[in-house]
């Protein structure tokens, strides 16, 4: 019998704290619609008093989003519990999460309360959102650092004020599995009310122990994981949602816990993640990274020959992966593609399947093949808003000794009613200089460009490139993602779409990373 084990994914809320995985309301409902389809349990949709598009965001998927509980976080005071209470209040099942730090250090430094305000406070806090909602998480922030007499005691009396789940929060991924595990078993064993709560655990990866550290949690008695899509989250990430469900259900032999996560949505998932954030999971990340099924030595790909399981715990088409990757060509029709893309966890109907079809012949009159992840490429693209740009032609001329120059035309607004401009730039430190700058002439704004990638999507000679831009403007940043066969297009249209979020604004502080450059 397995035990079941709650997913409580925070990928809009402390992931969206992860330098550069800012995202727009639109880009969030899809994401949560995702996290929704996927099954996870609770949605942390964000901070509803961090500012007004962060409230707008839980309040939209609060109540649109179903068959998941949505959570709001807040700081323990009035204001904030409120706010969390208005913006989850239209959700089929609410929660609110009240947090307080109960470390010497965060006692001391940052809240400058001594430990009887803190119980007082917490105590408060829970029972002012319990007046608003049932469902009510309390996390002594930085627990695992916590002397565990004060730990025990906090918890006890929020339980006591009405909370339903105490997390234990490591907030700076210092613990080790060992201590999570004491942590979970010491308020297992001394906190009276303990069976009135669930415990939940939410860790962080600055040592790179975020999923053990969950695991020993969970072992000792914990019984709500908070994760995130691709382990993103503030610094150095959190307990990646893909590996601990992986974890729980290829050991359940061992944890004999199990969670309710559809785990061939972990792909899509993760890949949609990246596409809104243009950040990309390693290819050796565990469960979702292009060579975690990939075998590239002779003695494992004998054995995977004679018998899969010899070199593999998992199957890959269990997490979303498909078995095969060579699929169409400029001959197939669209029941072959959607029928593909539906394998792919895509499902692509309507006039979105007339666009990625129009734009699959496009791509197929190109390239001899057209692989699986050339699809994912193709479908990962969003259709242009309003306001946003898109990139129309270019032609631009280099010579060696000489600067280049470039013309760009960029439509504005989707294809059949948005307006063209085209500008021209002479000087150019070399081809994409040239480009980028007439692109900045045609959208009016200035972009200093910090970091720029090729790779390439798929297979062959005529792979498409797929260009990453990161780049500030106003003292924020920003990024953008483009793909074709032409990598000079790729990357003008990844720097057109770092121009479209960075007009749209709202990027985090360029300014963030302690270890900026
Ligand atoms: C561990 C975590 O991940 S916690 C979540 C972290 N996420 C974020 O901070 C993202 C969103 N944050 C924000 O937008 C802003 O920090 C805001 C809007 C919440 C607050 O902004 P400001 O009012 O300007 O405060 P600022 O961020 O400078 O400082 C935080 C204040 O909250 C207090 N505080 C911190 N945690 C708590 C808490 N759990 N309960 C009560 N007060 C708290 C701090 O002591 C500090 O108070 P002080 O100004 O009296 O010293
Ligand atoms: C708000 C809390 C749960 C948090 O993110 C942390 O402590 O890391
Ligand atoms: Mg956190």
């Amino acid at each position: 019998m397995s035990r079941p084990i709650t997913i409580f994914d925070t990928t809009l809320r402390d992931g969206e704290q992860s330098p550069g995985c800012s995202m727009n309301l639109a880009e969030k409902l899809e994401m949560a619609q995702a996290l929704a389809d996927l099954r996870v349990d609770v949605i942390e949709a964000g901070f509803p008093i961090a500012s007004p598009g962060d409230f707008e965001s839980v309040k939209s998927i609060a109540e649109t989003v179903k068959g998941v509980q949505v959570c709001g976080l807040a700081r323990c005071n009035d204001k904030d519990i409120d706010r969390a209470g208005e913006a989850v209040r239209g959700a089929e099942h609410p929660r609110i999460h009240v947090f307080l730090a109960t470390s010497a250090i965060h006692r001391e430094f940052k809240l400058r309360m001594d430990k009887a305000e803190i119980v007082r406070r917490a105590v408060e806090g829970v029972k002012r959102a319990r007046n608003l909602c049932d469902n009510i998480e309390f996390s002594p922030e930085d627990a695992a650092r916590t002397e565990l007499d004060f730990l025990c005691e906090v918890v006890e009396a929020a339980i006591n004020a009405g909370a339903t789940t105490v997390n234990i929060p490591d907030t700076v991924g210092y613990a080790t599995p060992t201590h999570m595990f004491n942590h979970i078993k010491t308020l297992v064993d001394r906190v009276p009310n303990i069976d009135k709560a669930v415990i939940s655990m939410h860790c962080h990866d600055d040592l790179g122990m975020a999923v053990a550290n969950s695991l020993a949690g969970i072992e000792a008695g914990a019984g709500q994981i908070e994760c995130t899509i691709n382990g993103i989250g503030e610094r150095a990430g959190n307990c990646s949602l893909e590996e601990i469900v992986m974890a729980l259900r290829t050991r359940n032999d061992y944890y004999q816990a199990d969670t309710r996560i559809d785990t061939t949505r972990l792909v899509p998932t993760s890949r949609l993640l990246s596409s809104i954030t243009g950040m990309e999971v390693q290819r050796n990340k565990a469960i979702v990274g292009r060579n975690a099924f990939a075998h590239e030595s002779g003695i494992h790909q004998d054995g995977m020959l004679k018998e899969p399981t010899t070199y593999e715990i998992m199957r890959p088409e269990d997490v979303g992966f498909t078995k095969t990757d060579l699929v169409l060509g400029k001959h197939s029709g669209r029941a072959a593609l959607s029928d593909r893309l539906k394998a792919l966890g895509y499902p692509v109907e309507g006039d979105k399947l007339d666009i990625v079809f129009e734009a699959f012949k496009r791509l197929a009159d190109k390239k001899k093949e057209v692989y699986d992840s050339d699809l994912i490429a193709l479908v990962d693209k969003r259709p242009p808003s309003e306001r946003d740009w898109s990139l129309v032609s270019y032609d631009v001329k280099t010579h060696t000794d000489e600067p280049a120059s470039a013309t760009v035309t960029l439509r504005r607004g989707p294809k059949e009613k948005g307006e063209e401009t085209t500008e021209t730039f002479f000087g150019g430190d070399g081809p994409l200089d040239a480009l980028f700058r007439a692109v900045e002439k045609v959208a009016g704004i200035q972009l200093e460009v910090t970091d720029y990638r090729v790779n390439s999507v798929s297979k062959g000679k005529d792979a498409q490139g797929e260009a990453n831009i990161e780049a500030i403007s106003d003292g924020r940043l920003y990024r953008g993602r483009g793909v074709s066969t032409d990598t000079v297009e790729a990357s003008t249209k990844a720097f057109v779409a770092a121009v479209n979020s960075a007009q749209a604004g709202g990027g985090p502080p360029a300014n963030i990373r302690r270890n900026a450059v």
